[in-house]
């Protein structure tokens, strides 16, 4: 990743390290932090379309992740990077959280069968006090919005001592705002940092009155200087507290709920001036100028598949493999860049192209539109399609 000058309209303006303009000259940059500096880890988790990826492009300010309709858009564990004034926000864009059976009923590569525990462990390691969970539930689709997922409750359980926040997604699209309440009250056990709710009492969860009482028991100081001791970041689960949580509707011990619309500039804002002011004295662990830890490659075949994702059903971007077969300066300070894609099937290649080729160019125009947001700068992509042999 390195740091760039790029010329645009005779006007000089450096891009961000994140995302250089070529793909060669990937140089670490050494975090550039100041004497006072804070920081901040956050695991933004949820079901598949939860609005994930949504919610880091617009706290990053900029589009570095792919975003779409169709579930699990996000293939992979990716860092984006927020850093203002002394304070450095680090956001893990995870796969929405998913199961073997659910893998086998949409036909999804075992690839996606993420562990949950795989996907926040190795920053959990790096450090435990530094970090949060934000859980993002879509309010708006009204099969899965009163209960909590399995995989995220597990993930919450097994960490007990990261802080989390709720965050109801999507409320612009729920007519009816007084059911916001009844949601809260159901994804929270009716307890938000520690305190019952008013909106109407809850039953707590038979096992949650098993553990410990502490969460609830703490007051938000103490609570924030027993997770800055904690050395154990995550515990065991046994067969007994697997069970309870399959029949548990929400998580007692979320310390704040936001009702929240990720498209919404203002929401946005507040959340991320709650993480700025959430993060602790710490070490950066990225130059300011990072955004994010994909290459530009990376960055790139996600928009593809994103856009993919939009045109074609489900199965057919899932199928499809890319090779990214130059990436170079133009002469007039464009990047240009060529990929090919391949399919499994004759069919799926006619679907690719389109009648006279029309689909396949409108995605590469889309994403070249995308991309040229990101590099800032204008980005020719060439996308052809071949079948596979
Ligand atoms: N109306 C509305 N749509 C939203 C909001 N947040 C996200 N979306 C849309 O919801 C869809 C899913 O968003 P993503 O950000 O791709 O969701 P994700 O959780 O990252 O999805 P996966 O990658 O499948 O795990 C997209 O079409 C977004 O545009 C919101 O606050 N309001």
């Amino acid at each position: 990743m390195a740091c760039r000058a790029a010329e645009a309209d005779g006007s000089f303006y450096r891009l961000p390290a994140s995302v250089p303009p070529d793909s060669g000259n990937h140089t670490p940059l050494h975090p550039d932090q100041p004497d006072n500096s804070k920081v901040l880890k956050v695991a933004i988790i949820g079901a598949p379309n939860a609005g994930k990826s949504t919610l880091s492009n617009q706290l990053l300010g900029r589009k570095v992740f792919a975003v779409s309709k169709k579930v699990h858009t996000t293939r992979s564990r990716a860092l984006g990077v927020l850093t203002e004034n002394d304070t450095q926000i680090i956001l893990l864009d995870t796969p929405g959280l998913t199961t073997p059976s659910k893998v086998k009923r949409h036909q999804l590569e075992k690839s996606m069968l993420v562990d949950p525990w795989n996907t926040v462990k190795e920053p959990l390691i790096s450090c435990v006090a530094l970090f949060l969970f934000v859980v993002m539930v879509d309010v708006a689709d009204r099969w899965t919005c009163n209960r909590l997922d399995f995989e995220v409750l597990k993930c919450l359980a097994q960490h007990p001592n990261i802080p989390a926040i709720l965050v109801l997604n999507k409320v612009d699209l729920v007519k009816a705002k007084d059911k916001l309440l009844d949601l809260t009250a159901e994804l929270t056990c009716g307890i938000v940092n520690g305190q019952k709710m008013r909106v109407r009492l809850m039953v707590k969860p038979r096992w949650a009155k098993k553990r410990p009482e502490r969460d609830s028991e703490l007051s938000p100081d103490e609570d924030n200087a027993r997770h800055e001791g904690s050395a154990e970041p995550s515990s065991v689960l046994s067969k007994e507290q697997l069970k309870a949580l399959r029949s548990q509707q929400g998580w007692p011990s979320f310390k704040d709920v936001f009702m929240f619309s990720s498209t919404d500039r203002e929401d946005v804002d507040t959340l991320k001036s709650y993480l700025m002011v959430a993060a602790k004295p710490g070490p950066w662990q990225y130059h300011s100028e990072v955004l994010t830890d994909q290459s530009p490659e990376e960055v790139c075949t996600s928009i593809i598949r994103e856009k993919l994702l939009e045109h074609l059903p489900q199965e057919v971007p899932y199928s499809l493999t890319q090779t990214v077969e130059f990436w170079r300066d133009g002469e007039g300070g464009e990047l240009d860049i060529s990929v090919k894609l391949y399919a499994m099937k004759d069919s799926h290649v006619r679907m690719v192209i389109g009648t006279a080729g029309q689909l396949v160019a409108r995605i590469a125009h889309e994403v070249s539109k995308d991309l040229s947001q990101v590099y800032l700068r204008e980005v020719r992509l060439k996308l052809s399609v071949k079948l596979r042999k």
